[in-house]
């Protein structure tokens, strides 16, 4: 269950409570105090502002309980969550101070027409004489923003603006937040195709399937700048990171298992092709009609190309019927789809990433007892699988070396570095993926993208440590 922090400012009269009710009841509501501030002391009256960490759905429930004190005053219930995000989360800053007007005439006009004209002769120093080369564009439309579905611009841009703190911190890259007010496919691609000029890459994230397809294939055709849509290819790349490792552990070889994907929207059909690259020879990929099958026909251009694969099944079949005797099971789809029982049908040693957000598709309590190695999107349990761990090191890689585009061997260069970060001594089933805060999995990502990117010739440059 997600933690969440909340701040409350109670006021105490102290003839009819003392601190210690106050305690009792926010414990007795589930909440535990981490920090206390007193704001104003006083003889009869004191003021103290209380940090409680409570359970997302208790939070009401300590509000309640302490209401219920005649002598405890609720001044006011603050969600550290918002707090954080008072103003937004990200700012621009100049990279050099204007201290006078020789200064404003060279950052500025007129100094500043002779780099444009230089530009203006040779597009290619936009690289060099801009921000283009560090900078990536987040963009989203909204559509399809973590598991809440179609919020809309407005309300996706605390992921974006999360997205692009992230970017900054984890790998140095300058992402902005861009978030589209449309849902028209050519309106979108018209859109980003015209501001790509000042970014070096563009992610696009959260955008609803199938249309995310068609825009990132658009996109990657018509632009010279990477175009990586994260919500399919880095959750495909954590997966394939995750799955390399949990292999070591149960000691199968990648051609001989046989893997259940349920769920084949954007991060679904990627992570199937990632796995058929990988070598894997038994697929089943299903979604809520049963399995999609080999020789079928299907209106949805990427199920399509599923059911053209040697690889996949041609066994129709539910979800709880195929997964039997399965090696693997990948869930992005949505929660509690599966119980223990079917995991413990599986064959032996069962993996199970179980990643649709909030809610897995099986939950811990259910699976653990019956999964060798269990892993899903979220951050309250071990082995986090979570495509902030690729997106950072893959951009980092791919600006360095000014790649025209991400391809399949980047990606996968990219799935085998972060595995890598976990080494031998310290795999096992409760340790499968590397922290994000892990330093060295920026490092190893974007040293293997760039080599990928050189080997394959769609790198423009050869970053210095390469040389
Ligand atoms: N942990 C991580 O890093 C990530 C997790 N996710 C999670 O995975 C889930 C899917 O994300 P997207 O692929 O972006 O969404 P999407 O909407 O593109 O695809 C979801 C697919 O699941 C299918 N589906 C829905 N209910 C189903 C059911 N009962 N059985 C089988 N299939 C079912 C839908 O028909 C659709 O094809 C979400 O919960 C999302 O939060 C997505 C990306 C990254
Ligand atoms: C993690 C992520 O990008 C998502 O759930 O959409
Ligand atoms: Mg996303």
């Amino acid at each position: 269950m997600a933690n969440t922090s909340i701040i409350l400012r109670v006021e105490l009269n102290h003839e009819k409570a003392t601190f210690g009710d106050v305690a009792a009841a926010i414990s007795k509501a589930g909440g535990d105090i981490t920090s206390i501030d007193v704001i104003r002391p006083g003889k009869e009256h004191s003021v103290r502002d209380i940090t409680v960490e409570v359970a997302d759905t208790e939070e009401n429930k300590v509000v309640e309980s302490l209401k219920q004190y005649e002598g405890i005053k609720l001044i006011n219930v603050s969600d550290r969550t918002f707090l954080v995000h008072l103003g937004g989360k990200i700012k621009i800053q100049p990279t050099l101070p204007i201290k006078n007007r020789d200064d404003l005439s060279r950052v500025y006009t007129p100094g500043v027409a002779k780099v444009c004209t230089a530009i203006h002769e040779n597009p290619e120093k936009a690289y060099s004489l801009t921000i283009k080369r560090n900078t990536v564009a987040v963009v989203s439309d909204g559509t399809a923003v973590l598991g809440l579905g179609d919020i809309g611009p407005y309300a996706a841009a605390p992921v974006m603006e999360g997205k692009a703190m992230l970017f900054k911190q984890l790998a140095d890259v300058d992402a902005f937040p861009i978030c589209l007010d449309t849902h028209d496919t050519e309106e979108l691609i018209r859109t980003i195709k015209a501001m790509s000029p000042i970014f070096g890459g563009i992610n696009l994230e959260d955008i609803s399937s199938p249309r995310c397809f068609e825009i990132e294939r658009r996109l990657t055709e018509e632009l010279e700048i990477p175009v990586f849509h994260d919500d399919q290819h880095g959750t495909a790349v954590v997966v394939i990171a995750g799955l390399l490792n949990a292999l070591k552990v149960v000691n199968k070889r990648i051609e001989n298992i046989r893997v259940v994907v349920n769920g084949i929207g954007a991060a679904g059909v990627s992570i199937c092709k990632m796995l058929l690259s990988a070598g894997v020879t038994k697929l089943v990929p299903v979604d809520r009609e049963g399995t999609i099958i080999r020789g079928g026909e299907y209106s949805h251009p990427m199920w399509q190309w599923l059911a053209e694969q040697p690889q996949v099944e041609s066994t129709e079949g539910s979800l709880k019927e195929v997964i039997k005797g399965a090696d693997v099971f990948i869930g992005v789809s949505r929660g509690n789809l599966l119980n223990g029982e079917d995991i413990r049908g599986m064959g032996p040693d069962p993996i199970v990433f179980a990643m649709a957000n909030p809610l897995p598709e099986v939950s811990p309590e259910e699976a653990i007892p019956h999964a060798r190695v269990y892993a899903t999107g979220r951050s309250d349990y071990p082995n986090q699988i979570n495509n902030v761990l690729v997106f950072p090191g893959l951009f980092r890689g791919a600006l360095d070396c000014r790649a025209r585009c991400i391809n399949e061997p980047m990606k996968l260069a990219a799935a085998r570095a972060i595995a890598s970060v976990v080494t031998g001594g310290e795999l096992n089933e409760l340790y499968i993926i590397p922290s994000i805060f892990n330093e060295q999995v920026v490092i190893e990502v974007r040293k293997a993208v760039v080599q990928a990117a050189i080997l394959t010739g769609v790198a423009r440059r050869i970053p210095k440590d390469f040389r």
